[in-house]
């Protein structure tokens, strides 16, 4: 799909195309499409993220309360969206076995007591190792660096996702 396309898609076919870029928020991008046109991926992007940045906390934390838990509920009963399942399983949370999931649901458990919104992170850059290990050393963090970190893993899943739709820009041949 190439900007020309993304530029003249009415309302309606700009949501049902990036409605989920920030997972089960199409809020972002009803408000986004009228920044168009867009003249690459960057730009694009660049308005899904101003939006985040510009909303007041509560409208961040609501943005994190929409992310399903990785290994969480919906990955069990397989209610998660396209690209959430998409992305838990290419971490191999898929396939974890019981301890494990229930040492992540732990995890996130006590994540989301302390800091009010759930434990963030972009599936597609970790593992099954690793999710755990990072989530238990940002449980330590900081509530208001905690919450800048989670909203800077929410535009790394965007950028993901972007890119899926769009294509990764070609390196520029100076
Ligand atoms: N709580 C989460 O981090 N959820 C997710 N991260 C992803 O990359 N996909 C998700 O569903």
């Amino acid at each position: 799909m190439d900007m020309e396309r993304v530029n003249s898609m009415g309302f309606g076919e700009f949501v049902d195309v990036f409605g989920n870029i920030i997972e089960k928020c199409p809020l972002v991008a009803a408000a986004v499409w009228s920044q168009r046109p867009f003249s690459n991926l960057e730009d694009l992007e660049s308005h899904f993220f101003a939006f985040i940045d510009a909303l007041p906390r509560s409208g961040q934390e609501g943005i994190l309360r929409c992310h399903p838990d990785l290994a969480g509920r919906d990955l069990q009963q397989g209610t998660l969206t396209a690209e959430s399942q998409r992305e838990q399983s290419q971490a191999g949370l898929t396939s974890l076995d019981a301890d494990d999931r229930l040492r992540l649901q732990r995890l996130n458990a006590q994540y989301r007591e302390r800091f009010g919104f759930p434990f963030v992170l972009a599936a597609r850059l970790s593992d099954r190792d690793a999710v755990p290990r990072e989530l238990a050393r940002r449980l330590h963090c900081q509530p208001e660096s905690e919450l800048r970190t989670a909203l800077g893993e929410v535009k790394k899943i965007g950028h993901l996702r972007l890119v899926d739709l769009l294509g990764a820009h070609p390196a520029r041949v100076e």
